[in-house]
């Protein structure tokens, strides 16, 4: 038998993030970093696959190849239904990415419509009358005004998703979700008529997106942020479980690399430097200076590893960041610092760190494929959307790892992390 849902999501972060739910609600997950090669994966026992890409922020057209390709492949396992993830606060531009790459999987499903919903009220991600909410706040008067890549300042996301696509975009608003299955699926058949391919569906609670869960059995695409893969699994009759997330015990030294300039992370680095850790600043400036940043921090990890945890980070205010953006171009300075940060964690990695957090999902992509590692087991949850997985490294070693998004996780992150490591597995 196939795999019942393939998954794509456009960030590694988010990946995990999504694996995590669907571990959570008695799914055996496989999640695989980037494409494996057309042919393989007969071998793959599980009952999802999540494809982790990096495609959230790379130019549309690289967006759609990409996500296509992943789709073939999850084809070929005969997944059922396909899930395309992205953030819970929509992180994109009037070019896309979310836009284009549901249109190419609706093409290549040969489905003429999918709904729309990044609602993940776990993590207050909440969405009513087609809005969202971010916590307490409308998304457009959110942290996410400021994000580097993909700033966000319009909270409608039927509009903001209608810029991105050539199909009408409807909404299933909270009065048909409180209604249940039955009037969901009502209204998709009446959205169909009215000719829109895709529908922003409310949901401010767990409960809306079980029974938006239920009404979407048998759409052959969903798009969704995590959350709703609360809802999903039951469809194919699995139950909340914890058995999935056994890791073996972790050893080795500890360190966090944060790459991350979300406000959730610039707070949570706040209050570890608060607690005197050992931590290294990276400066983007500097290294675009032609100084050797990788080296000096290296050499810094070196003599603190036997203390605890160290920090290895480049997060800084908005302001800061536009300062550096403004010198350097805010997709150069992001690769750059993404590639910084990417050779610290190898650096790490040698000098024997095997349990690492990264935060950041641009980031923890850089940092995923410079380790060169291709699949990660998901293990117990940290916070709402954040679990600890193991990875093989490639020579044979296992690797703890956790990939925080941005804006997840409470402000002691860093160190509840690693207790939640050390309990879990004890
Ligand atoms: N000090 C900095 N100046 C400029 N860009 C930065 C800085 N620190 C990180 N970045 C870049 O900002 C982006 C942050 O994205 P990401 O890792 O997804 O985390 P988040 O979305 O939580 O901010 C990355 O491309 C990263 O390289
Ligand atoms: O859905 C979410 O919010 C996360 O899973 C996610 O994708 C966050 O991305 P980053 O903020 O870039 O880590």
């Amino acid at each position: 038998m196939g795999i019942r849902l393939g998954c794509i999501a456009d960030d590694f972060t988010g990946a995990t993030d999504l694996a995590n739910n669907l571990v959570r609600a008695g799914m055996r997950v496989v999640q695989l970093i980037d494409v494996p090669p057309s042919g393989t994966g007969r071998e793959v026992d599980a009952d999802a696959v999540v494809i982790a890409l990096k495609s959230r922020t790379v130019p549309a057209a690289d967006a759609v190849e990409v996500s296509l390709r992943a789709l073939s492949w999850l084809r070929s396992l005969g997944a059922e239904q396909v899930y395309f993830k992205y953030c819970s606060t929509f992180d994109s531009t009037p070019a896309g990415n979310i836009g284009p790459v549901t249109e190419a999987l609706m093409d290549a499903l040969g489905t003429d419509f999918t709904i729309a919903t990044p609602a993940f009220p776990d993590n207050g991600r909440t969405v009513f009358k087609g809005h969202l909410f971010v916590g307490d706040v409308l998304l457009g008067e959110s942290g996410m005004r400021h994000h580097p890549l993909t700033p966000m300042t319009d909270s409608n996301l039927v509009s903001v998703l209608g810029a991105q696509t050539t199909r009408a975009v409807g909404l299933i608003d909270h009065a048909v979700v409180a209604d249940g299955a039955e009037a969901i699926r009502a209204r998709i058949g009446a959205l169909r008529e009215d000719g829109c391919g895709m529908a922003v569906v409310d949901a401010v609670s767990n409960d809306d997106l079980v029974r938006l869960g239920a009404a979407v059995r048998g759409l052959p695409l969903v798009t969704a942020g995590s959350g709703l893969a609360i809802g999903l699994p039951a469809n194919w009759g699995f139950k909340p479980s914890r058995a999935a997330a056994q890791l073996p015990p972790p050893g080795g030294h500890r360190a966090i690399v944060s790459g991350s300039v979300s406000v959730a992370t610039n707070g949570q680095v706040l209050q570890y430097l608060g607690g005197g850790q050992p931590a290294y600043s990276v400066d983007p400036l500097r290294v675009a200076a032609g100084e050797d940043v990788v080296g000096q921090a290296l050499a810094f990890a070196e003599s603190h590893l036997d203390d605890g945890p160290v920090l290895v980070h480049s997060t800084e205010s908005p302001d800061t960041v536009r300062t550096v953006q403004g010198r350097l171009g805010a997709a150069e300075a992001g690769e750059l610092v993404e590639l910084t940060l990417a050779r610290i964690a190898r650096g790490l990695v040698g000098q024997g760190v095997r349990r690492l957090v990264v935060a950041g999902g641009e980031t923890s992509g850089a940092v995923v494929r410079e380790l060169g590692v291709t699949a990660l087991r998901i293990g117990p949850q940290i916070d709402p959307g954040v679990p600890w997985c193991a990875a093989a490294l490639p020579d044979g070693d296992t690797l703890h790892i956790t990939l925080k998004s941005g804006n997840f996780g409470g402000p002691d992150f860093f160190t509840d992390a690693f207790a939640v490591l050390d309990e879990e597995t004890s």
